[in-house]
């Protein structure tokens, strides 16, 4: 099982201990302890196992309708009204929807569920008008801070909507998750297509996992699709894990690099290079066009030496400047020929559903994870445990052994 590469490797370890002893409980109390106090809805079914069959045609559709009929008045109201604006193509609907997909509130994020619901039930039949085809181009583009990323996007995006697209930026900020602040939102960035009515741009959550940051950006995607924009554009700056998380989302990832001196190049991690379906070197303008021409030559030699990710693509490294706007309509071109070619074999669709998997399971596993620690069993056990390991007493591995043995012995059966 292909879990999301962007969760820590101990919390993965964690996670995966945890799962495992789930799924090794009997399947009635599996249910009980997942079942209702963890997941929502249609998650749900995936876990128990328990009549997963009979059950899985008629599951979303039934959560769903449970979730309706507990509606209020005013809910089923405010439902309507923003589902919709939203479809309508109204910009404050679609704000006002990602506000509720963000929520922590436990009702309103029922309610930003079922509004997912109808809005992806409207995709799907807008997807099937278009020959089953996505109805929306989602790129993720990443690089590190001061790159170029906003001047790029903004010429990018002026240029897409100049065409006649619809482009939303959503931004996946890592810092929002640790600190609470902001590495990409303090300044004005993208000037003129925050002002262009065919633009939306959303900065990042502001506090949050990386998790719980990735999720709402996942939905908030479903939500832009809904109102009409067929260019999503996520940002990321490649710090941290978020890079992954972003190139774990969308149908195609661009790496931007600056034209800077090798060592600052070794802070852009190999993983990230391997899921570059394109590298673009910026700012290859005036005195920078020698170093930028350098960069481009050592990162396609690199790239060869990766392993191709796609039969019907292969990445390559070009050149840029968002002020003289040289490179920028031909980096476009090629970012179509992606997406043709990548339509045309069928991988584009299949990496969307392959993700769609990893993202199910990213929720399991964000939920599962807080649920043990929540659970009042570990809750009591945990700080002598974790002293005892600090002080090497016990193993890591003996300590997680007894708190995950105190989690599942009190757990309902
Ligand atoms: N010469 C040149 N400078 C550029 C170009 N694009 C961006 N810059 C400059 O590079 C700096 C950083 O650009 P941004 O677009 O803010 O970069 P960013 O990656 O969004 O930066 P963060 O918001 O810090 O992540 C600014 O001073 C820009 O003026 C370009 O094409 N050519």
């Amino acid at each position: 099982m292909k879990l999301m590469p962007y969760v820590f490797p101990k919390m993965r370890r964690f996670g995966f201990s945890l799962l495992r002893h789930i799924s090794s409980l009997p399947s009635a109390s599996r249910t009980c302890c997942l079942h209702r106090r963890v997941f929502t809805g249609s998650y749900t079914s995936t876990i128990t196992g328990h009549g997963f069959q009979q059950h899985r045609r008629n599951m979303s559709s039934s959560a769903l309708r449970q979730h309706i009929q507990d509606l209020s008045g005013a809910e089923q109201r405010l439902l309507d009204k923003l589902y919709e604006g939203l479809i309508g193509g109204q910009r404050a609907s679609l704000a006002e929807s990602i506000t509720l997909v963000e929520t922590q509130h436990p009702r309103k994020k029922e309610l930003a569920q079922v509004l997912l619901q109808r809005v992806l039930a409207y995709r799907r039949e807008q997807e099937s008008r278009n020959g089953g085809k996505p109805v929306a181009f989602r790129v993720g583009l990443s690089g590190p801070p001061g790159a170029g990323k906003s001047s790029f996007i903004e010429v990018v995006g002026k240029m897409l909507t100049g065409r006649g697209h619809k482009v939303s930026v959503l931004a996946v900020d890592p810092s929002s998750c640790t600190t609470g602040g902001s590495l990409m939102g303090d300044k004005t960035r993208m000037t003129e297509l925050s002002r262009d009515m065919d633009a939306f741009i959303r900065p990042s959550p502001a506090s949050g996992t990386l998790g719980g940051v990735t999720r709402t950006t996942n939905e908030a995607v479903v939500l832009c699709e809904g109102a009409g924009y067929d260019i999503v554009l996520v940002e990321t700056v490649g710090v941290g894990q978020s890079e992954f998380a972003v190139a774990d989302m969308v149908d195609m990832f661009v790496l931007l690099i600056p034209p800077a001196g090798g060592d600052e190049l070794q802070g852009i991690k190999r993983g990230i290079i391997e899921r570059a379906d394109l590298v673009v070197v910026t700012k290859a303008d005036g005195d920078l066009m020698g170093p930028a021409r350098r960069i481009q030559a050592e990162y396609t030699s690199a790239l060869k030496l990766l392993r191709r990710q796609s039969k019907s693509w292969n990445p390559e490294v070009v050149r840029a400047s968002s002020h003289t706007n040289d490179g920028i309509p031909e980096v476009w071109a090629m970012l179509e020929s992606y997406r043709d070619a990548m339509l045309a074999s069928g991988e584009l669709q299949g990496r969307r559903r392959a993700q769609q998997k990893v993202w199910m399971w990213s929720l399991i596993q964000d939920n599962a994870l807080a649920h043990f620690q929540n659970h009042p069993s570990v809750r009591g056990a945990l700080p002598q445990l974790e002293q005892r390991v600090t002080r090497g007493e016990i193993s890591p591995g003996l300590a997680a052994d007894l708190l995950l043995k105190a989690f599942t012995s009190s757990s309902p059966k």
